[in-house]
């Protein structure tokens, strides 16, 4: 018998001593974290102030670790929903290498310090930002709406927009039209991005009984509704340009990129029966969007460079 096993307590659960770092990291859903920070490092840069070094990665760390603790916080929720899908039955607690007292520890944990930390060491208006993200993704999104309407993620999917006006606000303490419409772009992008993805992974959403909307709906519909999504979303990519708050190069990227993702989202709404059999549109369009989102800030963060 190994160490970890006899430390086990009798009313922990036998995975409870087997989590490891690892299972820690996963807990935090590092991938999708990636482009989330990313966006919240381009709203920092693309602030017309420098924030000093030391305070912007203080910043970055905070949302960071904000965005980790909230996906922690909704593994511990919904283990039981994750336990029933193909796509997380291997997540940590559904796998049964951890227990959800630690999880739960874990993210409030993390949570309250990313928080405190961004409210001691950069500002307030960050901190309150950051606070109202991650209470949205848990309370809002997972808690309240993911298990009851197909509008769960139009409205809780306001809590990935945050991270750009997180990072504009602790470089310069306000909030700005330029943020703003990086909030809506994210806002708006988020449908078509989980639509395309809900569309090859139904079943399992239809197994596990969350009513997503190509399970309440219809494919059909969903792809009607990634279209309708992805017009106003082009526009406020687009709208930084002809209002002035942005050069060139954002806006030839921003017309380019969103001209792209709107042919593949017509593709997703006018695909044959044949194409749809293998949903080869929708996987295009789900890996498309994550590029997108990645070239159109990284673009903003240059066109900015290159004002300064
Ligand atoms: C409520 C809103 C959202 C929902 C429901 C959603 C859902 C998903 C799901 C189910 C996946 C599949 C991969 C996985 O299991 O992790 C995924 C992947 C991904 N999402 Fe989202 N997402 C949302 C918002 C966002 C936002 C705001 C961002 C970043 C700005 C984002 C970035 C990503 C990335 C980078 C991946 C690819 C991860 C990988 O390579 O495995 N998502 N999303
Ligand atoms: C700054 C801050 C606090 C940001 C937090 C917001 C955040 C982590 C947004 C990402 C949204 C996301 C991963 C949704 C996954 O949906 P899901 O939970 O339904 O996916 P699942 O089925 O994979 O669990």
């Amino acid at each position: 018998m190994n160490t970890t096993a006899m430390n086990t307590t009798a009313m922990e659960p036998a995975g409870a001593a087997t989590a490891e770092w690892r299972d820690f990291l996963a807990l935090c859903k590092p991938r999708v974290l990636t482009l989330v920070v990313f966006t919240g490092l381009c709203g920092m840069l693309a602030a017309p102030v420098s924030i000093h070094p030391v305070l912007g990665f203080t910043a970055m760390l905070c949302i960071t670790l904000g965005a980790g603790a909230a996906g922690a916080l909704n593994q511990w929720y919904e283990a039981d929903l994750d336990a029933k899908m193909r796509r997380t039955a291997g997540r940590p607690l559904p796998a049964g290498r951890m227990d959800r007292q630690s999880a739960l520890h874990f993210g409030v944990g993390l949570g309250a310090f990313s928080v405190l930390l961004m409210g001691l060491a950069v500002n307030l208006l960050a901190a309150a930002i950051l606070t109202v993200s991650i209470l949205f993704y848990v309370l809002v999104y997972t808690v309240w709406l993911k298990r009851r309407t197909p509008q769960n993620i139009v409205i809780g999917g306001a809590a990935g927009a945050f991270p750009p006006l997180i990072g504009w606000a602790a470089a310069t303490g306000r909030v700005e039209l330029l943020p703003v419409l990086l909030f809506a772009i994210v806002f708006l992008w988020t449908p078509p991005h989980f639509w395309a993805l809900s569309l090859f992974v139904r079943t399992d959403y239809a197994n596990a009984g969350v009513p997503m909307l190509p399970v309440v709906a219809g494919t059909r519909t969903t792809r009607a509704q990634i279209l309708l999504y992805t017009l106003p979303m082009v526009a406020a990519a687009v709208a930084p340009w002809p209002l002035g708050l942005t050069g060139a190069i954002y806006g030839l990227a921003a017309v380019a990129l969103s001209g792209l993702f709107l042919l593949l989202s017509a593709r997703v709404a006018f695909s044959q029966e044949a194409d749809q059999a293998k949903m080869k549109p929708e996987r295009r369009l789900f890996a498309y969007s994550i590029l997108y989102l990645f070239i159109l800030f990284g673009a903003l963060v240059a066109d900015r460079m290159v004002l300064a």
